[in-house]
C-alpha cells in the first residue's frame, strides 16, 4: 500500500446513558490529507445484550433496608473500587414486588423472613458498570452471612455494614443472566420503572452535579448530608437532556451570567437528585451547601459542601434551591415530571 492510500482505523466505544448501551464507532484517519471518517457500528439490541452478558460488565446492586443509613459510605466504597454507577433509585418494594424479585428463593426456609425484611423499609437499587462487574461486586459484598464475612473477608461490605445472615447490607446479582433480569425489574427499558419514594412535603431539592458524580465524591457528599441529620427521602440518578436542564434553570436565564455554562454542566454527565427533608429544610440545607462560589466558601465557610467539593461557580458540587417557594417545585420537577 502506498503512503497515499495509508489509513489508520480505530474502534471507539461510548456509553450512551440515555439509551443505556455502549455505542461503537469506527474512526478512519487518512494522513495524506489529515481527514477522518466516522461510522456508527450497528449491533442490534439483542446482540448488545449478549455482549453485556459475555463481558459481564454490568450488574445490579441493591442497598437493603438495614443499611440505608450507611448509603453514603457504601456508595463511596463503590466509587473507590472503580465501579461506574449508571442508574440509581431509592424505592420501596411492595410485598408482591418482593415476591417477584426473590422468586428463585420461594422454596427456601428463610423466604418469609427475607420478604419481611426487604419490605421493612426503602432500598436503593443501582446499575453498576465495570470490568467483570458481577463477580467483582459479589467479592466486594463478601459471604452471605455477615458474621462469616467478618472473619473471612473483614473489609467486605457485609463484614462492615451487615448484621447477620438475613440483614446483610447489600445484594448483588449472582450471574450475568440474573443481572439482566434484575436490572429489567428495577429499570425496565423504555419506562421509569419502580416508583420513587418522594413525599413532597417539608422538603427541599439538592442536585449533586455531574463533575462531582464523575469524580467519585457523591458518596462522601451524601454521607455528610446524612451525618448532619437531614433525611434523604428520595434519591435518583438522572441523565439530563439539554431541554430539561434549560427548563430546570429557567429562573436563572438572563439573570445569572453563568446560565449557559450551568446548563452545559448539568448535561455533561449523570447527576443525582435528592429530596431533602428536615425542619426548615430549605434554609438549613442552603447553609450546609454554602456560598455558590467555592473560592468564597473556602474562605468564609470551609466546612460547607461547596468549599469541600466545588471547583468553581459552575462546578460547585451541588445545586440547592434558592427561594423557599421553589423548593417543592424543584423536587417535583425531578420526582414527578422527569421520573414518571
Ligand atoms: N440461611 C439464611 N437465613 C436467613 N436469611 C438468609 C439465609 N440465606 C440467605 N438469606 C437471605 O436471603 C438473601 C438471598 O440469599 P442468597 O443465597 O441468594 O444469598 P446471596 O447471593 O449472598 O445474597 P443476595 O442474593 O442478596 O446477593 C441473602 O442475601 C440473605 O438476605
Amino acid at each position: 500500500m502506498s503512503t497515499q492510500d495509508e489509513r489508520y482505523a480505530f474502534i471507539a466505544e461510548w456509553y450512551d446513558p440515555n439509551a443505556a448501551l455502549i455505542r461503537r464507532y469506527q474512526f478512519l484517519y487518512y494522513p495524506k490529507d489529515n481527514t477522518i471518517e466516522m461510522y456508527y457500528v450497528y449491533l442490534p439490541l439483542s446482540l448488545f445484550g449478549l455482549v453485556y452478558k459475555l463481558l459481564k460488565i454490568i450488574t445490579l446492586g441493591m442497598i437493603k433496608p438495614d443499611s440505608m443509613k450507611k448509603m453514603g459510605e457504601i456508595l463511596d466504597l463503590i466509587f473507590k473500587n472503580g465501579f461506574l454507577i449508571t442508574k440509581m433509585k431509592k424505592v420501596s418494594l411492595s410485598r408482591n414486588e418482593a415476591l417477584e424479585f426473590y422468586q428463585e428463593h420461594q422454596s427456601k426456609m428463610f423466604f418469609n423472613t427475607l420478604i419481611q425484611y426487604i419490605t421493612s423499609g426503602p432500598v436503593m437499587a443501582f446499575e453498576l458498570m465495570g470490568e467483570n462487574a458481577v463477580e467483582k461486586w459479589r467479592n466486594l459484598l463478601g459471604p452471605t452471612d455477615s458474621a462469616e464475612a467478618r472473619s473471612e473477608a473483614p473489609y467486605s461490605i457485609r463484614a462492615r455494614f451487615g448484621t447477620d445472615k438475613t440483614q446483610n447490607a447489600c445484594h448483588g446479582s449472582d450471574s450475568a443472566a440474573s443481572a439482566a433480569r434484575e436490572l429489567e425489574f428495577f429499570f425496565p427499558a423504555g419506562s421509569a420503572g419502580r416508583r420513587n419514594t418522594a413525599v413532597f412535603s417539608d422538603c427541599t431539592c439538592g442536585v449533586i452535579k455531574p463533575h462531582a458524580v464523575l469524580s467519585g465524591v457523591a458518596g462522601q457528599i451524601i454521607n455528610k448530608i446524612l451525618d448532619t441529620g437531614f433525611e434523604i427521602s428520595a434519591i435518583a440518578m438522572f441523565h439530563m437532556e439539554r431541554a430539561n436542564a434549560e427548563e430546570f434553570y429557567e429562573v436563572y436565564k438572563g439573570v445569572v451570567q453563568e446560565y449557559s455554562s450551568m446548563v452545559d454542566e448539568l448535561t455533561s454527565g449523570p447527576c443525582i437528585a435528592l429530596e431533602i427533608r428536615a425542619q426548615n429544610a430549605h434554609h438549613q440545607f442552603r447553609e450546609m451547601c454554602g456560598p455558590a462560589d467555592p473560592e468564597i466558601a473556602r474562605h468564609l465557610r470551609p466546612r460547607t459542601l461547596r468549599a469541600m467539593y466545588g471547583r468553581d461557580k459552575v462546578q460547585n458540587a451541588i445545586h440547592c434551591t434558592d427561594l423557599p417557594e421553589d423548593a417543592l417545585l424543584e423536587v417535583e420537577y425531578f420526582f414527578k415530571i422527569l421520573d414518571r
